[in-house]
């Protein structure tokens, strides 16, 4: 298995009732990169991203994570999923919430203090610690399960659609947030239909009905297609492949 890559998947499908929902995606993320699948919905995103976070079999190929072929319970640890409806105990307080999730990671004492300020601290949310979640807004529970799936420090990070009906602003607050992260060596896999974001990524995988129709560096795309935006050039691969 050549390790220079985080993250490889070769020729991976997957069928659900007899139905083909992937099909022989084959695709490689090296250390430190943010890797985004684009598509619409119903391509296969959340499929594909939970194969790679070792929640779901693949029916046919292989999943490799830090050389280990998933689902594999060790690296399941070295993973900071983030799915794409938030899983937040809405009764709970924020930091009530971030407790019971850094004992579940084995994180105690004055390490889980300290870490659940600084990810409080990184998603801008410090000032929130001890609201009851179910009194924050929309884009609030996002960063807080953001805040979550990084409290362990996961060498890879997998955020399905993590800007979903967030303004603009709290957006472009949240990539900043992730482009952080990535410099700090983190592999993060990102999931989204927002063709603005998918030019922030470092490398991005086109998807369309369950297969990649195209993947390279945005600008890549666009220069091969003759596209000056993302949209372009997806409308491109869409019509010639
Ligand atoms: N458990 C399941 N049973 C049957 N069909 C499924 C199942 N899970 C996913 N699918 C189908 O697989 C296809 C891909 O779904 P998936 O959720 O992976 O797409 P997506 O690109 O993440 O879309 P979205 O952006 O809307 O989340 C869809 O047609 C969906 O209906």
């Amino acid at each position: 298995m050549d390790n220079q890559y985080s993250i490889t998947c070769e020729k991976v499908g997957k069928s659900i009732a007899k139905k083909e929902i992937i099909k022989d995606i084959s695709l490689n993320v090296s250390k430190g990169e943010i890797f985004g699948l684009l598509g619409p919905s119903g391509a296969g995103k959340t499929t594909l991203v939970k194969m790679i976070a070792g929640i779901d079999h693949p029916t046919n190929g292989t999943v490799h994570v830090l050389s280990q072929s998933m689902p594999n319970l060790d690296v399941m640890n070295d993973i900071g999923y983030m799915a794409q409806s938030d899983a937040l105990y809405g009764e709970l307080t924020a930091k009530e919430n971030l407790e019971f999730f850094a004992s579940l990671y084995g994180i105690s004492g004055k390490k889980q203090k300290e870490r659940i300020l600084e990810v409080m601290g990184i998603v801008n949310l410090t000032g929130d610690l001890n609201k009851i979640v179910s009194t924050y807004s929309g884009g609030m529970k996002r960063r807080l399960s953001l805040a979550i799936s990084i409290l362990h420090e996961p060498e890879i990070l997998i955020l399905d659609e993590p800007t979903v009906g967030i303004d603009p602003v709290l957006r472009k607050s949240i990539w900043d947030e992730l482009r952080m992260i990535s410099d700090k060596g983190t592999t993060i896999i990102v999931t989204t239909h927002v063709m603005d974001e998918a030019d922030k990524c470092n490398r991005i995988a086109m998807m369309r009905n369950g297969s990649l129709i195209a993947t390279g560096t945005p600008n890549e795309l666009k220069e091969t297609t003759s596209s000056t935006t993302i949209e372009d050039a997806f409308l491109y691969y869409g019509r010639n492949k």
